[in-house]
């Protein structure tokens, strides 16, 4: 029998905590990141107590389940290189299945919540390579017919929740939205805690964008009240495994299916209204800034890109983790080289980057967080597309060759063709079926037409073809430490 099996199941009732706070949150993305980032700097902020947060999964109800089984309480394990602290999380009054969009639309509909935060990934906002919705996608397309038939329909949106939902992020919002606008509840925040460039932008194209398919006087009611509050969101936080489940039995005294790990450092720099309030996250050391650009880019750049190129170059040469990855010095070599690029894009004044590197190369060296590189490295496509391109972009208009962020390129052609080589497939929601086109074409194509899955001028351009052929070599051919 385990120490858990002996031990009390986490509940309000047995950790003795205060009432739940009402819920004004809803979350759409219950992973470990929002429960190590926004769900802490709310427990922190010094309102907190009146801040409930509403969560809902994305794809399956487990973690809902997992987490509504213990009311919504977990454990947030803070590990520092020299030792773990254990915090009691408490902001989760409520969790559910993102599927149960009746709830989501209830919740939404309520003038008392003033904001939805979002974590669903890079790839669930479905957008394409121009940053606009991808109305191709079979997802969008079906929740688009979906969307159409619920919010032209009287009889079907107040049905209690029986009539078909959406079942994208965005298209799930749209419907909840809807509700809000028919509940008179007014202007709303949308805020985009997913690392990518510009997120207010890409909430907006999005939900926004969705809207305006399905029905133009619904897509005009969220442009006029719905505020997208753009994001730099920064807190290394690896997938939770059974090992922390035992830690947290034997360290705090109780069973926790739910504990997350995450490092000391933290980081929120936010921009944009919240026209119904917010926490005073400012208390608990969030920063608000009028322009975001800067520090979206220092992060995902220096931080975000530098795990992309260890994440493929670090698993072709045998490494599983960032912190194994930075201990190669070839790889350490390569991110120095990619940082020193990404750094002359950057504005010197106010970003403080060679502090912000020793930083990095610190975080990234705690080896007591276990960062897989395969966790990294799925949707590739979308992510080199906001943490390469920008950087060789601007390095090839400065008259330079651009060679630390192809070689990031470089290294994910290189991972692809060895994932294919080995008779494994790509873990890419956006790109699978293109990245599988690609690999069927003949041997002299198949460059070309991967590195256009990424970006279409980098894939035609004859000069950065060839030179991502010489970094394909080096790659393959450099012996692993
Ligand atoms: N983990 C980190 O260190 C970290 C740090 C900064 C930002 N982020 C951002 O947060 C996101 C989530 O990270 P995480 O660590 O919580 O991951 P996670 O795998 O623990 O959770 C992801 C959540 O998103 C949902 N989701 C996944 N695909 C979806 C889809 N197609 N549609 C709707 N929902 C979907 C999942 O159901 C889950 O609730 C990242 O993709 C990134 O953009 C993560
Ligand atoms: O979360 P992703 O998949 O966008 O990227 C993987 C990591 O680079 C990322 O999760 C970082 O750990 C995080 O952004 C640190 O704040």
């Amino acid at each position: 029998m385990t120490a858990a099996q002996t031990i009390p199941a986490l509940s309000r009732t047995t950790a003795n905590t205060a009432p739940p706070a009402p819920v004004r949150i809803v979350h759409l993305g219950l992973g470990a990141f929002h429960r190590a980032h926004q769900a802490w700097y709310t427990q922190r902020a010094s309102d907190g107590n009146e801040w409930g947060i509403a969560a809902f999964t994305g794809r399956r109800p487990d973690a809902a389940l997992a987490l509504a089984a213990q009311d919504g309480l977990y454990t947030l394990i803070e590990r520092g290189g020299d030792g773990d602290s254990f915090e009691l999380m408490t902001s989760i009054v409520e969790a559910h299945d993102g599927a149960d969009v009746a709830t989501l639309a209830r919740l939404v509909a309520a003038s008392t919540t003033a904001m939805v935060t979002l974590t669903i990934t890079e790839a669930a906002y479905n957008l394409a390579a121009d940053g606009t919705l991808d109305a191709g996608n079979p997802a969008v397309q079906a929740d688009i017919a979906a969307l159409r038939a619920i919010t032209s329909s009287a009889a079907v949106k107040h049905d209690g929740g029986n009539a078909p939902a959406a079942a994208t992020a965005a298209g799930r919002l749209v419907q909840a939205l809807a509700a809000r606008r028919d509940a008179g509840a007014g202007p709303i925040a949308v805020v985009s805690c997913d690392n990518l460039s510009n997120n207010a932008i890409a909430a907006r194209a999005a939900i926004g964008g969705l809207a305006d398919v399905v029905d133009p006087a619904l897509g005009a009611w969220i442009d006029a009240n719905v505020s997208y509050v753009g994001t730099s969101i920064d807190r290394i936080t690896p997938r939770t495994t059974d090992a922390e489940i035992d830690l947290v039995a034997a360290e705090c005294g109780y069973a926790d299916s739910s504990p997350v790990v995450t490092e000391p450092f933290s980081s929120w720099v936010l921009s944009g209204e919240f026209p119904a309030g917010r926490p005073d996250w400012a208390s608990a050391g969030a920063v608000f800034v009028d322009d975001i650009e800067d520090y979206e880019n220092r992060k995902l750049w220096l931080l975000n890109g530098a795990h992309s190129l260890m994440a493929y170059a670090g698993q072709l040469r045998g490494h599983e983790t960032v912190a194994q990855a930075l201990a190669d010095p070839a790889c350490a070599d390569w991110v120095e080289e990619f940082w020193n690029e990404a750094e002359a894009n950057l504005p010197a004044a106010g970003l403080d980057i060679p502090a912000y590197r020793a930083a990095l190369r610190e975080r990234f060296s705690n080896a007591r967080i276990a960062h897989h590189l395969a966790q990294i490295a799925q949707d590739g496509s979308n992510k080199l597309r906001m943490r390469a391109v920008p950087v060789y972009t601007e390095e090839r208009a400065a008259g330079r060759s651009g060679t630390g962020a192809l070689r990031m390129v470089a290294a994910w052609v290189a991972f692809v063709l060895a994932r294919h080589a080995a008779g494994n497939a790509v873990a890419d929601a956006a790109a699978a079926a293109d990245i599988a086109a690609a690999l069927v074409l003949p041997g002299g194509q198949q460059l070309a037409a991967l590195v256009g899955i990424v970006d279409a001028g980098m894939g035609s351009d004859e000069g950065t073809l060839a030179a991502l052929t010489g970094l394909l070599e080096e790659l393959t051919s450099a012996p692993a430490k």
